[in-house]
């Protein structure tokens, strides 16, 4: 099977081309697919596919010619990643399955607007984020409150007078699973000064990633309410590169540079 391999600030993907919907991608194959040792390698594979082959997002085709299909590096499957989107899309404009420099893409968390930036840059209208409260997380033997933010996906934001840079996040770190009973994804950021942030992660199903778009637009969120604001326009340093998100009254968009850097033929089957 043909696949390709690309990042959005280094958060990896592998891309299987599947226009018809004949492939199956179950967990174990993802989970393999995604191994740095004995797969390929990746944060997750995101599935090609068009929207009318798929049920569960039928009600999308019209809107949408494709549909991410997107799985985590253990197979789960979250709602949505925005990173992978700006991925997936970069990928149909280089194979001319869409034109741009706006089109649609349909994914779990419902229809998302791309546009091509003139420098290159792919920017996601990611939705108006839903807060639902404060929670807690713990990372080593530290505790840290944060806000909850709804992206179509859980993120739990935590603003911490810790440099992010000396956390140890090669573990899952605590968190409230009544508040989250199918886990969450966990950023940690210090804030600089009013428009900027930086940020690590620790994403629900694929443990620390070098970037995570819901995770940067929850980042801009959690640090825009500290001085009691809803909007703005944020930059996000993450350990990849540089995402800026924008909030307004409405929606957020999501914007930085998403590449494919190898095509293949995959070995590995069910
Ligand atoms: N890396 C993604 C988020 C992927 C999904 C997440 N791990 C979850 O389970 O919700 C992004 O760029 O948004």
């Amino acid at each position: 099977m043909r696949f390709l391999k690309g990042h959005g600030t280094e958060n990896d993907f592998v891309i299987l081309p599947d226009p018809e919907g004949e492939v199956d991608v179950p967990a174990s194959l993802v989970a393999r697919i995604c191994d740095r040792r004995a797969g390929i390698g990746a944060d997750g594979v995101l599935r090609v596919t068009r929207t009318e082959h798929n049920p569960e997002v039928a009600e999308q085709s019209a809107a949408a010619e494709w549909f991410m299909d997107y799985h985590n590096a253990d197979g789960s499957v979250p709602e949505m990643c925005g990173n992978g989107v700006r991925v997936f899309a970069r990928h149909l404009i280089d194979e001319g399955l869409e034109k741009g420099p706006e089109f649609t893409v349909a994914t779990r968390g419902g229809v998302r607007t791309i546009r091509v930036e003139p420098n290159g840059d792919i920017t996601v209208d990611m939705g108006k984020p839903v807060v639902r409260g404060e929670s807690v997380t713990t990372v080593g033997c530290q505790e840290y409150t944060g806000l909850h933010v709804d992206m179509g996906n859980p993120h739990l934001a935590c603003a911490i007078g810790d440099p992010v840079v000396q956390l140890d996040l090669s573990h899952q770190p605590g968190f409230d699973t009544a508040i989250f009973p199918g886990g969450v994804n966990i950023e940690l950021f210090n804030p600089v000064g009013t428009t900027r942030a930086v940020m690590r992660v620790f994403e629900r199903g694929s443990g620390e990633t070098r970037s995570c778009g819901t995770g940067a637009v929850a980042t801009a969120v959690a640090a825009a309410s500290m001085t009691g604001d809803t909007t703005g326009t944020w930059t996000i340093e993450v350990l990849g590169g540089t995402l800026t998100v924008i909030l307004d009254e409405d929606t957020s968009y999501l914007s930085g540079p998403a590449v494919i850097v190898a095509r293949g033929e995959l070995m590995l089957a069910e």
